[in-house]
């Protein structure tokens, strides 16, 4: 199996279109304005519209307030929604649209009931937990925590990069992988060179 791969916290359509060139099959987009990533709906939309068919475009949400979501649902028709705070599986259903729950993991966090809760989502994203950050910080977090039996598709986050990523896949079998930080060369901005070598080493991994 082929282990997808989804590139995170773009903002310019060139990072954009040299992921999706590279072989990323989804793009992250970040609607949430304290992190240092966040994209305007104009921005969203000039990624959106440069992107060719068949790569993902996955609009990230924190905490947001409904009304928001439904302004970019509208003005940017993303394919998937990635809901990264304590939205409530209520909360989540609302929208009508496919999406992929965040999990921050953490010692008593029961992550198979966790994902019981979210059952109709496309995947299960498990990111480290920073207390007072949201995601897109970087750190990793014990991947041995990652139970055998998650009833959902898991997509591997937090800290992974070019050095660690063949090492997870190999370990973790994700169905899919999710870098932000790893790949860049500041907050928002892609290494081109990172994001090919990322790539490969996902590649590797599969053989
Ligand atoms: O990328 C962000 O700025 C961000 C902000 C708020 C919530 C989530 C965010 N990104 C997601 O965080 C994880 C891990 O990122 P990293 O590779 O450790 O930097 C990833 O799933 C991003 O989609």
């Amino acid at each position: 199996m082929r282990t997808r791969i989804k590139i995170c916290g773009l903002t310019r359509v060139t990072d954009a279109l040299h992921a999706a060139r590279c072989g990323a099959d989804a793009i992250g987009l970040v609607f949430y304005p304290p992190s240092p990533r966040h994209v305007t709906l104009e921005q969203a939309r000039a990624i959106g519209r440069a992107l060719p068919a068949f790569v993902t475009r996955v609009a990230l949400f924190v905490d947001a307030d409904p009304a928001q979501v439904g302004t970019v649902l509208a003005g940017l028709r993303p394919d998937l929604l990635q809901f990264h705070g304590d939205e409530s599986p209520e909360y989540c259903r609302q929208f009508g649209m496919p999406y992929i729950k965040a999990g921050r993991v953490r010692a008593g966090l029961d992550l198979v009931q966790y994902a019981a809760l979210y059952a109709d989502a496309q995947g299960l994203l498990l990111d480290a937990f920073v207390p007072g950050q949201a995601g897109g910080t970087g750190q990793s977090f014990d991947w041995a925590l990652i139970p055998e039996n998650l009833p959902l598709p898991l997509i591997l986050s937090g800290g992974l990069e070019p050095e660690n990523v063949r090492h997870a896949v190999q370990s973790v079998h994700p169905w899919a992988v999710d870098v932000s930080s790893g790949v860049e060369i500041s907050k928002g901005i892609k290494d081109a060179a990172k994001v090919v070598q990322f790539i490969q080493e996902v590649s590797n991994a599969d053989r």
